[in-house]
């Protein structure tokens, strides 16, 4: 398939989606969610990868939903076509995915971010939720996802002001993992990804898929599903392996099974 808003490159076992409207400050257009999405119907399907990279510009990781488009719907078109629906897809990855954030990471493009399983922030990057100033609110997760991730008093205050929130100041609030310089951010991401991609892809999934339940479910629920998981993992092959590959003091050599 070729793509026009965005960028696919693969690097062993991951794969990477860039997105790639410069002018627009990568504004989320549809034809992008279009293509963002279908990227990751990809690389979801291919047994080859083990974990998806998506990121922007050094100068843009997303300025948030393209605006220009926006401007001409009404009410009718919004809820009739569940205007934003499209961008949930990537909550549905079962795979890994990392945000990878240079520079703006604003309103839909934070929101997005929010969606991976994690963001790296390089040091120039900037999140916020800014809707207010268009005279909306956040129509994608960032009211609810914001908020588990900084606390209700910085989300209130971002979302009712726009304020923008610095790397570090992400950094401590809790909604990066980590910050890392500009020029280093892509090789890190990689880094990353790789180290996650070379270990057993079910229990990256079993993983992933109990940290997610933390957001959903009470904390004895929780902790019960975890614990179904955790005993499923021992009909992995990939368990034994890496359990025998420790006792004999070797890497484990995992087949995915
Ligand atoms: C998901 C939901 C429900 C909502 C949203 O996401 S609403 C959008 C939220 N985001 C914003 O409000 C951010 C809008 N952008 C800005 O405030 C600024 O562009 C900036 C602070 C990110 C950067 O400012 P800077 O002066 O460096 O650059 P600009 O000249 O303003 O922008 C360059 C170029 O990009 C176009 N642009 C930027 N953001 C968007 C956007 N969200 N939608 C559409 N187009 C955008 C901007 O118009 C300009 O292009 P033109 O020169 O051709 O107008």
């Amino acid at each position: 398939m070729s793509y026009k808003t965005i960028i696919v490159d693969t690097r062993g076992a991951v794969g990477i989606v860039q997105l790639n409207r410069p002018k627009a400050l990568n504004a989320l257009c549809a034809e992008l969610i279009e293509e963002l999405n279908a990227a990751l119907d990809a690389y979801e399907a291919d047994p080859e990868i083990g974990a998806i990279i998506v990121t922007g510009s050094e100068k843009a990781f997303a300025a948030g939903a393209d605006i220009k488009e926006m401007l001409p719907k009404s009410f009718q078109d919004v809820y009739m076509e569940d205007f934003i629906s499209r961008w949930e897809r990537i909550t549905r990855c079962k795979k890994p995915v990392i945000a990878a954030v240079s520079g703006y990471a604003l309103g839909g493009g934070c929101e997005l971010a929010m969606m991976c399983d994690f963001i790296l922030a390089a040091e120039n990057a900037k999140f916020g939720q800014p809707e207010i100033n268009l005279g909306t609110i956040p129509g994608s997760g960032g009211t609810q996802r914001l908020t588990r991730f900084v606390g209700k008093s910085k989300a209130m205050e971002m979302c009712l002001t726009g304020r923008m929130m610095d790397a570090e100041e992400a950094e401590r609030a809790g909604l990066v993992s980590r910050i890392v310089p500009v020029t280093d951010l892509m090789d890190e991401a990689l880094k990353v990804a790789q180290a996650i991609a070379a270990k057993s892809l079910p229990s990256v999934m079993m993983a992933k898929e109990a940290v997610n339940a933390a957001y959903e479910t009470t904390l004895t629920q929780g902790v019960r599903f975890e614990r179904r998981l955790f005993h499923s993992s021992f009909a992995l092959d990939d368990r034994r392996e890496g359990m025998t590959a420790f006792s004999e003091k070797r890497e484990p050599q995992f087949r995915n099974r």
